[in-house]
C-alpha cells in the first residue's frame, strides 16, 4: 500500500492499494463516526463494483443506500444535484454519516458538492475508478456541477475524509477512457515533473501505482500551498481554459480528458508564439498525446472557442491568468486581457494544422 497524506482544511490520506475495494468498509469506519453510508455511483460502475463496496460496508456494520446516476458528463448538472440532495434528506442522512463517491470524476465532483452543501457539510470519501479520478479529481477538494452557461460553474472547495484508490478497477476501463486519464497524467509531467514525463514513454501498466502516486503527490504539494486556487494551484489548470470551452461547445460529447489534450497543445503553441519555450516543446507535447491516442487539433473556430473561455475561473475583471509552458516540466502563469486572449486564440488557430 502507498499512502499519501494531505494537509488542508481537512487532513486526509490517499491510500493506493490493490484490492482495497473489499476493505472499503473497514477503512471508512476508521475515519467517520456514523454508520450510515450513501454510495453515489453511475450506471456503468454500479454493475461492476457496487456490490463489492456495499458488502464491505455492511461487514463493517454500515447501513447502506445507493444513488445511481446515468454515466457521463451530462449527469453532472443541477437536476441530478437536487435529486441527490432530496434523496439524502429522504434517507435521513445526518452530519456524522458519509457519502461514498464510487466512480469517475463526474460522480466525484457531484458527490463532493452534495456532501459540502447537504446539512452544510457531511463527510465524503472518494473511491476513484477511472485513471482521471485516481490521479486528479479525487484529490484536492474541488467539487462542481456544470451550469447551462458552462463547465464547473457552481461548486466549492470541500475536502474528502479519505481517498481509496484500488488500481485493479482501472483494468475494466475502455482503452479510450484510460487514455483520457493519461491526458491529466501528461499534464502533471508537463507542468511539474520532467522525470515523470520520461516514464510515460515506457509501458504504463507495470508502473501504474507508482504513476498514480507521483501524480497525487504533485497535486498534494500544490494544494497544500494554495488550497483555494488563488496562485500556484492554477498551474493544474494548464490546457483547461481552452479545454473547458471545447467541452462546452461540443455539448459535452467531447470528454474532459480529450478536450484538455487539445487545450494543452494550443497552450503549448501559445507558449511558443510568445517566445517562452522552443518549438521542440510543442512537438514533444503532440508526440506524447498521440502516443496515448489523444486528439491534438480542433475544428472549432476561434470565434466559437472564445465565448466560453471568458467564463474561466482564473478571470478577474478584464484579465485572465493563462498557464504557459517554459519547458516540459515547468510552467508559469501570464495575465492577459480579454482582448489579448482573443487575439492569441485567433493567432494560434489561424495556422493550426
Ligand atoms: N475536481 C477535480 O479536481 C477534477 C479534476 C479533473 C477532472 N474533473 C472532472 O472529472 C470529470 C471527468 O472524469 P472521468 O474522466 O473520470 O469521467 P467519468 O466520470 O464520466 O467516467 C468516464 C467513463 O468511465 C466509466 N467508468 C468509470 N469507472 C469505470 C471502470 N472502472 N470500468 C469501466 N468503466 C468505468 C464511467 O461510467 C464513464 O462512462 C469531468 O467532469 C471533469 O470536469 C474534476
Ligand atoms: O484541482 C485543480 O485545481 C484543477 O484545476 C484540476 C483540473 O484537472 C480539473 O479539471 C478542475 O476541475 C478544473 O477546475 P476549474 O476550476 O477550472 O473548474
Ligand atoms: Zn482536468
Amino acid at each position: 500500500m502507498i499512502c499519501v497524506e494531505v494537509k488542508a482544511s481537512r487532513d486526509y490520506e490517499i491510500r493506493i492499494e490493490s484490492g482495497s475495494l473489499k476493505k472499503a468498509g473497514e477503512y471508512i469506519g476508521q475515519v467517520v463516526a456514523g454508520r450510515h453510508a450513501v454510495i453515489v455511483t453511475d450506471s456503468t460502475v454500479k454493475e461492476l463494483y457496487l456490490d463489492t463496496v456495499e458488502e464491505s460496508l455492511s461487514r463493517a456494520s454500515f447501513q447502506t443506500d445507493s444513488f445511481v446516476i446515468p454515466s457521463g458528463e451530462k449527469s453532472k448538472d443541477a437536476a441530478h444535484y437536487i435529486q441527490l440532495l432530496e434523496f439524502l434528506a429522504e434517507k435521513t442522512v445526518t452530519r456524522s454519516d458519509v457519502l461514498v463517491a464510487l466512480g469517475g470524476g463526474v460522480v466525484g465532483d457531484l458527490t463532493g458538492f452534495a456532501a459540502a452543501t447537504f446539512l452544510r457539510g457531511v463527510h465524503f470519501v472518494q473511491i476513484p475508478t477511472t485513471l482521471l479520478a485516481a490521479v486528479d479529481s479525487s484529490v484536492g477538494g474541488k467539487t462542481a456541477i456544470d451550469l447551462q452557461a458552462g463547465k464547473n460553474l457552481a461548486g466549492c472547495f470541500y475536502q474528502p475524509s479519505l481517498v481509496l484508490c484500488d488500481c485493479e478497477t482501472l483494468k475494466s476501463l475502455k482503452p479510450e477512457t484510460f487514455s483520457e486519464g493519461m491526458a491529466e497524467v501528461i499534464k502533471y509531467g508537463a507542468i511539474a515533473d520532467r522525470k515523470l514525463w520520461e516514464k510515460l514513454r515506457a509501458p504504463i501498466w507495470p508502473q501504474i501505482e507508482e504513476i498514480v502516486a507521483r501524480c497525487v503527490e504533485i497535486k498534494r504539494d500544490i494544494v497544500e500551498q494554495d488550497e483555494f486556487d488563488l496562485g500556484v494551484r492554477q498551474y493544474l489548470n494548464f490546457g483547461h481554459t481552452i479545454g473547458h470551452s471545447i467541452e462546452k461547445n461540443s455539448g459535452y460529447e467531447i470528454s474532459h480528458g480529450r478536450a484538455v489534450a487539445i487545450g494543452m497543445v494550443l497552450a503549448a503553441k501559445l507558449s511558443v508564439k510568445q517566445g517562452e519555450c522552443g518549438e521542440e516543446c510543442l512537438g514533444q507535447m503532440r508526440e506524447m498525446l498521440e502516443r496515448y491516442e489523444l486528439p491534438t487539433t480542433t475544428d472549432y473556430s476561434a470565434e466559437q472557442l472564445i465565448g466560453p473561455m471568458k467564463a474561466d475561473k482564473k478571470r478577474s475583471g478584464n484579465t485572465v491568468s493563462f498557464i504557459l509552458l517554459r519547458e516540459i516540466g515547468q510552467c508559469f502563469s501570464r495575465k492577459m486581457t480579454i482582448n489579448e486572449m482573443d487575439e492569441a486564440v485567433r493567432e494560434i488557430l489561424g495556422d493550426e494544422g
